[in-house]
């Protein structure tokens, strides 16, 4: 398998970010900033409803140039996505791998179907780590969500050990491949990089050490997949995103957006939200 060979396509595009803000410079890239907040396993009712006060009253950007989805917990999906702003999307954070059927404690692609969700988040490293998910299964879940018409955030990334042994682009690689293998439409899908040293660890990548995996993965997408779909595919970044860093990521030519987990349960979100409508410093 070719790993990471070809250059980058957005990289024929200069465009000076001193003097344009960055949801410019994706406009004319065809890709729409994307913020998605993971609040994981967190929460009460109470500090749902606090949440969502919170993100209704934000002063953000148009979704015509963010666009902004919100992944509660299973429960309390019903009540964000009848509370939340109409211009929040939701996702869940996880979903079966096929038809629902006798599968206790699973939920399924059609019940969200059936509840309207538009997005759900597929292969988080948590579930890769915790519950054992692997790179074949994510790309199994990935191509059955599509199927029933659901967005998908995949996410990938490589733990601290891969990294140190100089693995990364060869574990990001085989992750996009487990899912290129099994889906042809990338129309709908967002891929999300979150480096595991980064998460939860306040030790996020560097606005570079992003940037660099995020071109070599747009690469592997432009020599595997299609120019075109490496041209028109979101790929966020997630692992201690915070309102204090986000601009100088969001300024990356080929960072379009962030999955953000414990600052999107804090107002801070909103500034995030807003991170690439700033011009870079
Ligand atoms: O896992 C993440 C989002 O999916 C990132 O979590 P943190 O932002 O808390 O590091």
């Amino acid at each position: 398998m070719p790993v990471f060979s070809s250059p980058p396509s957005t990289q024929n595009l200069s465009i000076d970010l001193k003097k344009f803000s960055k949801v410019f410079y994706l406009k004319r890239m065809g890709r729409k900033f994307f913020v998605g907040g993971n609040w994981k396993c967190n929460g009460t009712i109470e500090e749902v409803k606090k949440i969502i006060s919170i993100l209704n009253a934000g002063e953000v950007p148009s979704s015509d140039v963010v666009e902004v989805v919100l992944s509660p917990p299973f429960v309390f999906l019903p009540l964000v996505k009848s509370e939340l702003r109409p211009d929040f999307h939701v996702a869940a954070q996880n979903c079966w791998v096929k038809k629902g059927g006798a599968y206790t404690g699973e939920i399924s692609a059609e019940m969200l179907v059936n509840l309207d969700i538009p997005w759900v988040i597929i292969g988080h490293s948590e579930r890769r780590a915790l519950l054992g998910e692997t790179n074949e299964f994510v790309g199994e879940k990935v191509a059955y969500a599509l199927s029933k018409g659901l967005k998908v955030i995949a996410c990938v990334g490589e733990t601290l050990e891969q990294r140190e042994a100089g693995s990364t682009m060869e574990v990001v690689a085989a992750q996009t491949k487990a899912i290129a293998d099994k889906i042809s439409d990338w129309s709908n899908v967002v891929i999300a990089y979150e480096p595991v040293w980064a998460i939860g660890t306040g030790k996020v990548a560097t606005p570079a050490q992003a940037q660099e995996v995020h071109a070599a993965l747009r690469g592997w997408l432009s020599s595997n997949v299609s120019a075109e779909v490496a041209e028109s595919t979101r790929i966020l970044y997630g692992g201690s995103v915070n309102g204090a860093n986000s601009k100088e990521l969001a300024a990356q030519p080929d960072v379009d957006g962030f999955l953000v987990g414990g600052a999107s349960l804090k107002p801070e979100f909103i500034d995030i939200i807003k991170a690439a409508t700033v011009k870079s410093a």
